[in-house]
């Protein structure tokens, strides 16, 4: 009987691999080496790898965060208007009720929210994005987290809020608006409520969506009935406070 020759093996992580197969480097040895091109730091696959970070780190983050509502609102509110006001005493009673506060951690009605969340004893998110020009988060965020993707943060705000109290603002807001409707409208999430503070703001826009798009039928009756417009914040916060939160449509993905 011919004993197995004795020949040096190398293990290469969970792989064992004999003389023969040896990768010369070790793969610690190569990942130290900062030599080579640089392009693959620009490509989609790579991008990919960045964009599951930041799933990542928000799932990582917020999983443990409990009952929670995001306030939207514009990046531009000034400290002294009500809206500003109005913000920061709705964030402070859904602190008191024990819910997390969440924003895009900017200025505005962002910061308001934050504000009046971190002062009122509760926690206040900040889900930062990377914008061209320099904001960075409000002082008053004291649990955040910077995105660079719009989708991933999106994703954030639905997953982890459990209703949406909705300040006038622009674009942005009126996207996170449209994006909580949308997903109410399909049946994505249920039981999902959506507060549109400031009835005067919000009420060319209402009456288009019932003179224009109910009239030309590209929503239905009920579609309407899915957000509670008002000017109180009791109203606006015990409509949130209420809510079982988002329930996932029955159909398994
Ligand atoms: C002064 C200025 C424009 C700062 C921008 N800095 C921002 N930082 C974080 N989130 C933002 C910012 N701008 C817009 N957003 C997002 O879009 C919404 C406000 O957009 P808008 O101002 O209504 O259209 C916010 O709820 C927020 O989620």
């Amino acid at each position: 009987m011919t004993e197995p020759t004795q020949s040096k093996r190398f293990v290469q992580g969970a792989v064992v691999r004999g003389s023969t197969q040896h990768p010369g480097t070790t793969t610690d040895q190569r990942l130290l080496e900062s030599r080579g091109p640089t392009d693959w730091v620009h490509t989609d696959p790579w991008r990919v790898l960045r964009i599951q970070a930041e799933f990542v780190d928000g799932f990582g983050t917020l999983a443990e965060l409990g009952p929670a509502t995001a306030v939207f609102g514009s990046a531009r509110t000034k400290a002294d208007h009500p809206f500003y006001a109005a913000a920061e005493q709705i964030a402070a009673r859904l602190a008191q009720a024990g819910q997390a506060v969440i924003t895009g951690g900017g200025p505005g009605i962002m910061e308001a929210a934050n504000k009046g969340a971190a002062e009122a004893g509760g926690v206040s998110v900040g889900l930062g994005i990377e914008l061209p020009f320099e904001t960075g988060l409000n002082p008053y965020v004291n649990l955040g987290i910077n995105f660079r993707y719009f989708f991933a943060r999106k994703t954030m705000f639905v997953k982890y809020s459990q209703g949406f109290v909705v300040l006038p603002g622009g674009f942005g807001t009126l996207d996170e608006l449209f994006e909580a409707l949308t997903l109410v409208q399909t049946r994505k999430v249920t039981s999902f409520p959506v507060v549109l503070f400031g009835t005067a703001y919000w009420s060319g826009l209402l009456g288009w969506l019932r003179e224009t798009a109910l009239e030309q039928g590209t929503i239905s009756g009920p579609d309407l009935e899915m957000f509670v417009v008002t000017d109180d914040v009791d109203e606006a916060v015990a409509a949130v406070v209420a809510s079982p939160g988002p329930v996932a449509a029955e159909r398994p993905e």
